[in-house]
């Protein structure tokens, strides 16, 4: 009997400083090597976040953790009999350049658990080690798996110098008793140990499909090829995870904040609304979409508006659902002691009126000015509207220091 085809029920975020192997880590797990940009293949490194699925499954004649395997047959014991199969989990693949520190942020809202990478070979903690950590901390993540890397590269006397390190980091954290599983992604050295921890520590979180379905858009596209003619031209395609509730085909959607259109020199932003006409995980088809994995919306909208990710950050609902769509927003806000992303731990400095932030706000970066600053509330002038699906919306705050955009502290926005 074949493993049933089902959507991804968990997202997993891979995380840490660039270079450690995350993308690597994921085609360990998945097959997959989620880079796939010219860009990206070109310098080596995660531009946009990836994504991959993996089918997760137990053979029952092996004894733990060897029968963990991710395809249909078990190679520890090579049995005939097919390894029991366990669930469907989806990852996200974050970049880890601190250039593209926006990029991880808008992830981590879509994630139900996550494995931060630490290279095995360089000195323990390097800044986006600390900033991705302090980044799942403040969004709430609380199920985490720390991978320790590239272990075919160090002596067994320094992997467990690094391995009390990491320890001591977490210790006294949101993240203390997180499994820490030593691994070779490039050889694939004790993937089934890691396959276990994420069984074990990363479960489906409970879901209630009677909510109103919310999705985050992390991509969208124009899925024809140059030259198609108009009868032939297939719908925009937003690709994104559903936070809450179920979307079905036929349904009607409105997407936030919607068309960005220009009238006598001022700019301002339309909902659009459509219908779904398509749902996808990877080339498996479905008639409804739950949260868990990257969906695939297909709809009839022209797709000159969704092509080259045009409407990444936009949050998609029910047509007739009421969303607040703000430029100005309040907040309440907590910064971080020190500056995490950088070498240097700098303090922070209090937020400033007029001084400019950056925003993370689901999948959503926006920059704005700060119009009033008190201890723990602030009011921001937004470049651009964001979609605000409920009251208390958590939101990531970062400041431009060094040139570089380094997280500060988090808050909500009130309503
Ligand atoms: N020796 C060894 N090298 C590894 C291992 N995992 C990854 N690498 C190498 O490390 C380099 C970076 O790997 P990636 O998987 O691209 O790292 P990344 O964390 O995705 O990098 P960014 O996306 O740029 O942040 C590549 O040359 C990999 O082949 C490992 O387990 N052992
Ligand atoms: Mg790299
Ligand atoms: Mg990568
Ligand atoms: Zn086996």
């Amino acid at each position: 009997m074949a493993w049933p085809k089902t959507q991804p029920e968990v997202n997993i975020g891979v995380v840490g400083h660039v270079d450690h192997g995350k993308t690597t880590l994921v085609q360990a797990l998945t097959g997959v090597w989620t880079s796939k940009h010219s860009e990206e293949l070109k310098r080596g490194m995660t531009i946009k976040l990836g994504y991959a699925e993996a089918s997760f499954g137990l053979c029952k004649s092996c004894k733990k953790p060897d029968g963990y395997v991710n395809e249909e047959s078990c190679k520890s014991c090579g049995s005939d009999e097919e390894p029991e199969f366990l669930r469907r989990v989806s990852f996200l693949d974050a970049p880890g350049h601190e250039i593209l520190m926006a990029t991880m942020l808008s992830g981590t809202a879509l994630l139900d658990g996550a494995i931060l990478v630490v290279a095995a070979n360089e000195h323990f903690p390097q800044p986006q080690t600390r900033e991705h950590f302090v980044a799942l901390g403040i969004v709430g993540i609380k199920n985490l798996i720390i991978v320790q890397n590239k272990i075919d590269v160090i002596s067994k006397e320094d992997a467990l110098k690094q391995y009390k390190e990491i320890q001591d980091f977490i210790k006294g954290t949101w993240a203390e008793g997180s499994p820490v599983i030593p691994v070779s992604a490039l050889h694939k050295i004790n993937v089934d140990a890691l396959i276990e921890a994420i069984q074990e520590k990363i479960p489906t979180p409970q879901r209630d499909p009677t909510k109103n379905p919310i999705m985050l858009v992390i991509r969208s596209f124009d899925v024809n090829k140059p030259g198609t003619t108009v009868d032939d031209l297939a719908g925009g395609v937003l690709g994104g995870s559903i936070l809450q509730g179920e979307f079905k085909v036929g349904q009607e959607i409105k997407i936030l904040p919607g068309l960005r259109i220009e009238e006598k020199g001022k700019v301002k932003y339309e909902p659009l609304y459509t219908n779904i006409s398509s749902l996808r995980f990877g080339d498996l088809e479905v008639e409804y979409a739950r949260p868990g994995g990257l969906v695939a919306v297909g709809t009839y909208l022209d797709p000159s508006v969704t092509k080259a990710d045009s409407l990444i950050g936009s949050v998609v609902a029910d047509a007739k659902m009421d969303i607040p769509v703000l430029t100005h927003i309040r907040v309440k806000y907590n910064l971080l002691d020190r500056v995490v992303g950088s070498k240097e731990l700098i303090k922070v400095d209090p937020i400033r009126t007029k001084e400019n932030l950056m925003i993370n706000i689901g999948s959503a970066t926006v920059l704005g000015v700060v119009t009033s600053a008190k201890s723990d509330e602030a009011e921001l002038e937004l470049r651009k509207p964001v979609a605000v699906w409920q009251d208390n919306a958590r939101l990531v705050i970062s400041r431009q220091i060094g040139g570089r955009w380094r997280l500060v502290g988090w808050g909500q926005v009130k309503l």
